[in-house]
């Protein structure tokens, strides 16, 4: 099980989750989060360790620039989801809302080809819900699960068996400052398994 840091604001962070072999860097290149970076942080990050860098955005730009992988944190439109088809549909993670609405959402994803997904929370600050993430993981075992990992509840997650987890929040001591005592207890877990 892979491992995604999101919400990376400094280099310093960057480079210690590099060197523990943290599986993804995110960064938040949207303007309204307390973690925001802009996009000239990617380039900066990406030169300096060996790990993907997954921009995470809102309402930017889908047009890849130093990053290795997008991340679109809202539901999309039909149309929208098309569009993006015409590029390199691996370069991006959909989010989908750990709800109803985003069980339907998967399926316009699932037909338009979409393999990256992340099981998020539907508001930030919450905890994913296990039933919705889990009937999600059934079809798509592949997904990353996010929403609420901290090191305490970590465990639970991992015993979902998701393709990946994805922590922000649950590991910082400020919003854009990473804590890498939890970040170790987290990697930790991951590796021992359930
Ligand atoms: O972190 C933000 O402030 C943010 C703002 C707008 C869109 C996405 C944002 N974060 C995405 C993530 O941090 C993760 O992909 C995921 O939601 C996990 O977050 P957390 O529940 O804090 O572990």
């Amino acid at each position: 099980m892979k491992v995604k840091i999101c919400g990376v604001a400094t280099l310093d962070d960057a480079v210690f989750l590099s060197q523990i072999g943290i599986d993804m860097i995110g960064i938040v290149n949207e303007p309204s989060s307390p973690r925001f970076a802009k996009r000239e942080f990617n380039r900066i990050v990406k030169s300096k360790v060996d790990k993907p860098v997954v921009g995470v955005t809102v309402r930017g730009s889908l047009s890849l620039q130093a990053e290795d992988m997008l991340q679109v944190h809202r539901v999309l439109s039909l149309e929208e989801i098309s569009s993006l088809t015409t590029l390199n549909i691996s370069n991006f993670i959909f989010y989908v809302p750990a709800s109803e609405e985003g069980k339907e959402y998967l399926k316009d994803l699932a037909s338009a080809g979409v393999k990256n997904i992340l099981v998020d929370s539907p508001r930030k600050g919450e905890k994913t819900s296990f039933k919705v993430a889990k009937e999600i993981l059934d079809v798509f075992p592949e997904a990353g699960v996010a929403g609420g990992i901290t090191p305490l509840n970590v465990m639970d997650f991992v015993r979902l068996n998701p393709g990946w987890i994805d922590v922000s929040s649950g590991v910082e001591s400020y919003p854009g400052k990473k804590d890498h005592d939890k970040v170790m207890k987290i990697k930790e877990a991951v590796r021992n398994g359930v």
